[in-house]
């Protein structure tokens, strides 16, 4: 391990939970969510305490030359929360925004996930402190092969496998794979899921979240009686998640009013085609081009629609603006959009919130498919992979409603409750407590 890659302490790792009404770091929301989740279940409040903290944050400086011969120099992080039911498993963020406690709220989302979906995988999520719009490719490039090298005792096939997130894709993780497998001197696939098919990565990975969060919402819509050819939708963010999620929903009957990106939101009460407006992949920062009428992200989150999709960053439905929330229904496509208490808000105005934790739980299960598909070194069709997904996908709704109707709890609470149950277990048998 270099000098700069050795995992940081919990204590310094890890502030306490604020007390605020509206602590809004990912890991206050992660940890407050815990908590209240954990009062539904009879669990030892010192696992609770233990679930609250990662088993380690790893910090790393990430020197790059840039294009013009300077050297810049980054902050990069790998936050590995549990790993009791398997390898560590989460994405990697390139984002400015990007820092310790973010990775760790982040990291515990993914141990959830990966409960919920009873994949043998725990929880971790990292990345760089950048704006990737400002860098090259080949400094793009650089960067990855420099981080990959920093977190190389860490990663592998059977201990943290890094996947795609806000600002990482499949070139990313394409990097990622090569620099891993030179250092270890043979072809490793399985150290990274996203990769492109051509490979070993999935067929469907990319489009998985954003399918899940399609499938998670159109079960949420029957369940609420609302025929989706009736359904109004916003969705913000026009990343992997949101676009594949809103291209998906119209295919299915529903009337996509809004979708944006960081600059604003298309707009048209009587429908946009969500096919017709490029995502971040195929031209960042477009989506207002493509739009007759153009209104703000923050307008986009109150519309009067039938289904709020906040699919871009955290913490955009807050104590500020809960109130003002005019959707019946919100299915969350970004990690950590909606704070602790807009969560009670909209619980009192009973705006049902299906969380992240199921959502978009659809890329990391098509990222254990690939790593099941790297292990066996066979590869699975398109049509076999989405109808898997949309299998585990139904399932895991089929777990988390039953928990919201014999319980009488909200969604999320719910789905905190099937994750930790599977959790506890595992760490029972396992004996590792505390
Ligand atoms: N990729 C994955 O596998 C998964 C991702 N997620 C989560 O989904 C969310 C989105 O990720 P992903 O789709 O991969 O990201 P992408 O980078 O593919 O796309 C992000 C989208 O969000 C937009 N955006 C960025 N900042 C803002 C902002 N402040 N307000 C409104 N829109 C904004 C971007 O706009 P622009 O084009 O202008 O930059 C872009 O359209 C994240 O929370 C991520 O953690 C969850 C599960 C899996
Ligand atoms: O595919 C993965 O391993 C993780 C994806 C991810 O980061 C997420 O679901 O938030």
């Amino acid at each position: 391990m270099s000098s700069n890659t050795s995992p940081t302490t919990v204590e310094s790792a890890v502030s306490q939970p604020d007390d605020d009404a509206e602590a809004t770091s990912a890991v206050a929301t992660a940890r407050r969510q815990l908590e209240h989740a954990a009062t539904h279940l009879d669990i030892d409040p010192n696992i609770v305490e233990r679930l609250k903290h990662p088993a380690a944050v790893h910090e790393v400086t990430v020197p790059v030359e840039r294009d013009d011969g300077s050297i810049d120099v980054f902050t990069g992080y790998r936050a590995h929360h549990d790993s009791v039911r398997g390898p560590f498993k989460g994405g990697l963020r390139y984002h400015p925004g990007v820092t310790r406690e973010e990775c760790i709220g982040l990291s515990m989302w993914m141990t959830w996930k990966c409960a919920v979906m009873d994949l043998p995988f725990g929880g971790a999520k990292g990345g760089i402190v950048v704006d990737p719009k400002e860098l090259s490719q080949a400094e793009k490039e650089r960067l990855t092969r420099r981080f990959t090298d920093e977190i190389r005792d860490i990663i592998g096939p059977n201990k943290d496998i890094p996947a795609p997130d806000m600002g990482t894709d499949p070139q990313t993780m394409s990097w990622i794979m090569d620099a891993y497998s030179m250092q270890e001197a043979e072809t490793l696939p399985g150290v990274v899921t996203g990769k492109p098919p051509v490979i070993g990565g999935s067929y469907g990975r990319e489009e998985a979240p954003g399918r899940s969060v399609a499938l998670i919402a159109r079960e949420a819509c029957n369940y609420y009686d609302y025929p989706l050819e009736e359904t109004t939708v916003a969705v913000q963010g026009f990343g992997s998640v949101g676009a594949n999620a809103a291209r998906l929903l119209d295919e299915w009957g529903a009337t996509v009013v809004a979708v944006s990106d960081v600059n604003g939101a298309a707009y048209d009460p009587t429908g946009l085609d969500p096919h017709a407006i490029p995502s971040h992949d195929e031209e960042p920062e477009a989506v207002t081009d493509y739009a007759d009428e153009t209104i703000g992200n923050d307008e986009l989150l109150t519309l009067d629609v039938d289904l709020l999709i906040p699919a871009a960053i955290g913490d955009v439905i807050t104590e500020a603006n809960a109130d003002s929330i005019r959707a019946d229904l919100i299915v969350e496509g970004a990690n950590g959009p909606t704070t602790f208490a807009a969560d009670t808000i909209l619980a009192e105005r009973d705006i049902p919130v299906v969380p992240d934790i199921l959502a978009n739980a659809g890329g990391v299960t098509v990222s254990y498919f690939e790593w099941l598909q790297d292990i066996n070194r066979r590869s699975w069709s398109l049509e076999e992979v989405q109808d898997e997904l949309d299998k585990e996908m139904l399932s895991a709704w089929d777990d988390v409603r039953a928990e919201v109707e014999t319980r009488g709890v909200t969604w999320r609470d719910a789905a905190y409750i099937v994750a930790l149950s599977r959790l506890v277990d595992a760490h029972a048998n396992r004996g590792l407590w505390p």
